[in-house]
């Protein structure tokens, strides 16, 4: 079989993941965090292209990895409007999409256009996979209780999508012949139901459970006293995606701080991280019902899902539904490249793009 050499790059908003692979295998994976003082100077995501686009040239000459090496380059799609799961081709209207007129604003916005700059430059293709808005929700999921508001899909498909495969490669049965609901607790954090190989519903940043910097669904009347003090959508944006949770409670993101305050003996810090559990287990609850009960299994992934104290609570409340399953881990640049290999071994076709106005 040809040897594959595929750059996979993920900007997020506080690093930019960066990796080389020989077919399965990482020559390197690099996280390179950025500081708030480092992306203060640029106002909007976009300003911030050149900068991470050279960082990632910068990252692949100090690990040895010649460019005109690689035979592909795939990025983390950003927030298209809904797209089926998979992989596609970076084109232009992708590029334009994520530019100009994305469902919102977030880092990954930057991954395709930058991979297709580099790939273009050694004719290559470049790809994304499972990007943040793929779609497969039932009409039923999406009805809200505004006709002028339609529940959203959008959230972490690449890593939830990814584990689902590795439970059922496990178990020896086809993920489209299991029911699983899979919890994604990074620092945002999805709880989706796969029917039968379909995200059929779920719930992330806008309604889910808080999560270790985001707000997730709060309360609606204190919401609505609170957007028409004064601030502005943008402002209140930036604000719940990244001062609620962990970060509005306990000034830290990261749980693994968190963990050692209540190693310390701090009670305020121990009753808000298993209210984390409390109300993820809540969610995991509520999509059993879209099961019926028929659940094969409970899958936990992510980051946080390397804590035993927290997967333990989590398991508590809800193994009374089905079994359990820890795969620790967010697991996306290992995600990117198989779902590349599958595009240019030819067991995978990549989905065609079209810009479209209004996502
Ligand atoms: N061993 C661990 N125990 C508890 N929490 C952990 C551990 N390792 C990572 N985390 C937490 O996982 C979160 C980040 O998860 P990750 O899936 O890497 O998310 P993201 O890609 O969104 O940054 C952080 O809150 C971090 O503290
Ligand atoms: C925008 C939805 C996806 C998302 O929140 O990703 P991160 O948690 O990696 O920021």
């Amino acid at each position: 079989m040809r040897k594959e050499r595929i750059l996979a790059i993920n900007p997020g908003s506080t690093s930019t993941k960066i990796a080389v692979y020989d077919d399965e295998t990482p020559l390197f994976v690099k996280v390179i965090d950025h500081s708030k003082e480092e992306l203060a100077p640029f106002k909007e995501i976009f300003d911030q292209y050149e900068y991470r686009k050279e960082l990632v040239l910068k990252t692949m000459e100090e690990n040895g990895v010649s460019r005109s090496t690689l035979t592909a380059v795939v990025s983390r799609g950003g927030l298209l409007p809904p797209v089926p799961a998979g992989a596609f081709e970076v084109n232009d209207d992708i590029v334009w999409q994520l530019h100009y007129n994305p469902q919102n604003e977030h880092a990954s916005n930057l991954g395709a256009p930058i991979g297709k700059a580099i790939a273009d430059e050694l004719g290559l293709k470049a790809y994304i996979y499972d990007p943040v808005t793929v779609d497969e929700m039932d009409d039923i999921a999406k009805v809200s209780g505004l006709p002028e508001m339609r529940r959203k899909s959008l959230g972490h498909p690449l890593n939830m999508r990814a584990a689902a495969h590795k439970y059922a490669a496990e178990c020896g049965v086809p993920y489209e012949k299991m029911n699983l609901i899979i919890a994604h607790l990074g620092g945002g954090i999805t709880i989706s139901y796969h029917q039968q190989g379909r995200m059929i519903d779920m719930v992330s940043d806008e309604e889910g459970p808080f999560s270790p910097e985001r707000t997730g669904g709060l309360p609606l009347f204190q919401v609505l006293e609170m957007a028409t003090d004064g601030r502005d959508f943008k402002t209140l944006y930036k604000y719940v995606k990244t001062k609620g949770g962990l970060m509005g409670h306990l000034g830290t993101n990261d749980a693994r701080a968190v963990e050692k305050m209540i190693a310390e003996g701090d009670r305020h810090a121990a009753l808000i991280y298993e209210a984390m559990a409390h109300n993820i287990s809540k969610f995991i609850g509520g999509l059993a019902t879209v099961a019926r009960g028929k659940v094969d299994a409970i899958i936990i992934t992510g980051g946080i899902a390397h804590s035993k104290m927290f997967t333990a609570w989590i398991e508590e409340r809800v193994s009374f539904i089905a079994p359990v399953k820890i795969i620790p881990g967010e697991n996306e640049m290992e995600s990117l490249v198989n779902g590349t290999l599958r595009v240019l071994r030819g067991q995978e076709t990549v989905n065609p793009f079209t810009r479209v106005e209004r996502p």
